[in-house]
């Protein structure tokens, strides 16, 4: 052994030299070596892969700004970004910010190559080309269209927590964060496929969809950290040779799709010229639309993509959002109070369900929904982006280089930054609402500023393309299921369970449901 590593001095003196000098040069010398964190993030992303592994990520990013301030280094190559100053510099249009290899492992096999997804997709030629074809899908305008679908989903949930709850001969609880999530994968099956997956129906999780998804997320969640650990598991050309060729979610995706297409030449051959599909005009129509129109980049495949990425983007985000504000306005007994009596006064002119325009009319409701996005933001994770050449001019007068990895995170900015006022980890949807003596001016100001510092659904040119269609899901589901049940918690003292993989998931927090 000596004799070995004698006759190999030199080599052996390098690599000593080295392991050496890497650690004094990522702390002392590195362009980001001026920002503070924790000192093994400085030299290895295993600090941040063992923090989202943790599932308590969201936590510890938001205790970690609270003590280092607003931007934190957490990786040898990575900013941890607190300040809603940098939202435009980062997001906004023109800034040249690209996607981070942190998207890689969301990437998965469809069929025989990988998937790139409106989400997913780091390359802005293809994200633009992805987009144009459908973005009107998504618009303010669809998402009202889409407001019998809503309706629908919303009576087939109070009657069917009535049938196995309410009237249980039994005295039963009700897993309400279950029930939200069944709403939401329900909801999106019908807009997406025109079939729900029958969730509410069943009051379950049929085939353990939901449970599969997320035990997906807590795998590839940590690994989006180090995303050669997704190479080297999942993407490398040995283990395309003997993976798994079997892809459950494509596999539904084009039998849904399929039924479809049967539907609409069953009305097209009907006679039924009027309309090319039967109203609303769901996101299959408007995939399969652009397959016609845009063949170069929509082929088969990518219609299958564009569904799945509506299930696994606008499901899980909207149950989370959905149970927060239930939850919070359960704990918060002036809050619930408050609501309620909006409600009561606004009764006679609400019909069931609520409809989305008259949900505008009721402030109250809206303040406790943005303040809901706010206190809990369904993405756990910063927003990852990658410096262009031009670097991210900072707040003092430095540069961070180009390549650098760059995130703002929506907990520790909701959490702690002073634009809330005071007490910002409190649940108080007061705040959106004018103060006493407060000028109207003065409070659309302060709004707008709250409003430019909220990052529930991203920013910019990769904003959340389903916001406007989560607005109407959850303005229309609060008021409607208030109206017709008293929810309780079972444990009031008792916290609710997170879990924290790319979205920060609820458990644990049943209620019992009466008639109102
Ligand atoms: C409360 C509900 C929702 C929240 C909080 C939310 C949050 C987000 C966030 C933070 C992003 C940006 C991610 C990033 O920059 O990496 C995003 C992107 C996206 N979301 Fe949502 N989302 C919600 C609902 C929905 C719904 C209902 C849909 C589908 C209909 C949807 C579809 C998408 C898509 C397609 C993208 C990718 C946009 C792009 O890169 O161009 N989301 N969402």
């Amino acid at each position: 052994m000596m004799d070995t590593i004698m006759d190999n001095w030199p080599l052996v003196g390098v690599a000593a030299l080295a392991t050496l000098l890497y650690p004094l040069y990522q702390i002392f010398l590195h362009p980001l070596s001026r920002y503070p964190g924790p000192l093994l993030a400085k030299l290895t992303d295993y600090w941040r892969f063992r923090d989202v592994r943790s599932r308590r990520s969201h936590l510890t990013r938001v205790a970690l700004h609270e003590r280092h301030g607003p931007v934190v280094r957490v990786g040898p190559n990575m900013l941890s970004i607190a300040d809603p100053a940098y939202i435009p510099k980062i997001y906004g249009p023109g800034q040249g910010f690209l996607k981070s290899p942190f998207y890689q492992p969301f990437e998965g096999w469809v069929g025989e190559k990988i998937g790139y997804n409106l989400f997913t997709t780091r390359d802005p030629a293809y994200h633009a080309a992805l987009k144009q074809p459908v973005a009107a899908a998504y618009g303010f305008k669809s998402a009202l269209e889409f407001e019998p679908i809503v309706d629908q989903c919303i009576e087939t949930m109070v009657r069917r927590i009535d049938e196995l709850i309410v009237q249980a001969k039994v005295k039963k609880a009700c897993d309400l964060a279950g029930w939200m999530q069944y709403y939401a994968f329900d909801v999106m099956a019908i807009m997406t496929y025109g079939k729900a997956f029958g969730f509410l129906e069943r009051g379950e999780d049929v085939n353990h969809m939901i449970a599969r998804l997320d035990a997906r997320l807590d795998v590839i969640s940590p690994e989006s950290q180090m995303p050669w650990l997704d190479w080297l598991q999942r993407k490398n050309w040995v283990v395309n040779i003997f993976r798994d060729r079997t892809n459950p979610f494509a596999t539904i995706a084009a039998s849904l799709i399929r039924d479809r297409q049967a539907a609409l030449i069953a009305t097209s051959s009907s006679g039924d010229t009027e309309q090319k599909a039967p109203s609303p005009r769901l996101f299959i129509d408007h995939f399969l639309d652009a397959q016609e129109t845009h063949p170069a980049v929509v082929d088969s495949r990518t219609v299958v993509i564009y569904t799945t990425t509506n299930i696994m983007a606008g499901s899980d985000t909207v149950a989370i959002a959905l149970r927060t504000l239930f939850y919070m306005v359960l704990r918060h007994a002036g809050v619930r109070a408050r609501l309620l009596a909006e409600l009561d006064a606004a009764a006679p002119g609400l019909t069931f369900p609520v409809s989305w325009e008259q949900s505008q009319r009721l402030p109250y409701l809206d303040a406790v929904v943005q303040e809901s996005l706010r206190i809990h933001p369904p993405v756990g994770l910063p927003l990852e982006r990658v410096v262009p050449a031009a670097g991210l001019a900072m707040r003092d007068g430095s540069r961070v280089p180009a390549g650098v990895q760059v995130g703002c995170h929506a907990w520790p900015i909701h959490l702690l930054d002073p634009v809330w006022g005071p007490e910002p980890k409190q649940f108080r949807p007061e705040r959106w609402l004018r103060a006493a003596g407060e000028s109207a001016e003065a409070h659309a100001e302060r709004v707008a500023a709250m409003k430019r510092a909220m990052l529930a659904f991203g920013a910019g040119s990769r904003m959340c393309m389903g916001r406007h269609l989560a607005a109407v899901q959850i303005a229309k589901l609060v008021p409607s299921l208030l109206m017709k049940f008293r929810f309780e918690l079972v444990e009031p003292l008792r916290d609710w369970d997170l879990v924290c993989g790319w979205f920060v998931r609820q458990a644990n927090m049943d209620v019992f449901v009466d008639k109102r």
